[in-house]
């Protein structure tokens, strides 16, 4: 993979007081581990400066994020690892649990950690295309973490959310309309952004405190799960990087990539 120039994330307000957190690491947003520090001091950030509200969206033309960097889980530094997996947790409960508006302004492919990360904000807008979104952690031989399905189940029905989890379903754009994967599609990733906003400016009369409080209430269960179990979820994720069949799915995974990159 291309090796990284400027920044790994971009935060800026606009004059609405809205912050962009732009991903920045081509050539497709892999979730590493500087990469979701650097998501995590953004999130942090925010919440600090109490700006109003967020959209997550991405620089790639044609990728809002990969999902997780799988050369973080191929043969890794276990203690790397570690750190690696708990940066991610915390990146989870910062996003999904905020107090401000979150929206996610989807510019091209969204798959697992990229679908996560979307489904962890209250909007989801996708540019239409020819681009995907979904967890697709079985196709890999992996077994999405309970937070992940969880994360699914508070955004599409139960039912949908099992049978694209087993089958490792990425959804075209129109599909995941169908079923409230994203809430709208959008001409490009301006569009989308203008389409988040338009979301976030609902709340301007709705008290800010009720709304927060609402919110987190409402996604309080997929919270205190992660929360209680964080130790013996980190413990599932480094027993899984340490199963050779495991290591052998990412190995062929990785090989089935870079053919598909060098065409
Ligand atoms: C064990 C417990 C559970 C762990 C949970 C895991 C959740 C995850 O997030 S696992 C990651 C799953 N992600 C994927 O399956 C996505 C794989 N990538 C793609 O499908 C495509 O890259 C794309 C649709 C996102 C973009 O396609 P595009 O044609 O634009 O780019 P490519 O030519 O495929 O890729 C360019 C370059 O990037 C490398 N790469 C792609 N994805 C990843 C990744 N997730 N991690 C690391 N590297 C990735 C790809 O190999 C190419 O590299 P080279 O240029 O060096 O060949």
């Amino acid at each position: 993979m291309a090796a990284q120039a400027g920044p790994l994330v971009d935060l800026s307000i606009d004059n609405d007081g809205i912050a962009i957190l732009t991903m920045n690491r081509p050539p497709v947003n892999s979730l590493n581990l500087e990469l979701l520090e650097e998501i995590g001091k953004s999130l942090d950030e925010v919440a600090k400066n109490k700006t109003k509200s967020m959209i997550l969206t991405s620089s790639s033309p044609s990728v809002f994020s990969a999902g997780l960097d799988i050369m973080e889980m191929y043969k890794p530094d276990l203690k790397r690892a570690e750190i690696f997996w708990t940066t991610l947790q915390d990146v989870w409960i910062k996003l999904f649990g905020s107090s401000y508006i979150t929206a996610a302004a989807i510019n091209g492919h969204a798959p697992a950690g990229g679908c996560l990360l979307s489904m962890s904000c209250e909007y989801r807008v996708m540019v239409e295309g020819k681009y995907t979104i979904g967890l697709n952690e079985t196709a890999l031989g992996i077994v999405a973490p309970t937070w992940f399905m969880d994360t699914m189940c508070h955004t599409i029905p139960i039912r949908q959310a099992e049978y694209a989890l087993t089958t490792a379903r990425m959804f075209t754009v129109d599909e995941a309309l169908q079923v409230g994967l994203i809430d709208e599609s959008a001409s490009d990733k301006a569009d989308a952004i203008d389409k988040c906003k338009k979301f976030i400016r609902k709340f301007d009369k709705i008290p800010s405190l009720a709304r927060a409080v609402t919110k987190q209430k409402i996604r309080e269960g997929p919270l205190v799960r992660l929360q209680k179990n964080r130790q013996q979820d980190t413990a599932e994720f480094l027993g899984f990087l340490k199963n050779p069949k495991i290591q052998q799915s990412l190995e062929m995974y990785i090989q089935s990539l870079k053919q598909k990159a060098a065409k």
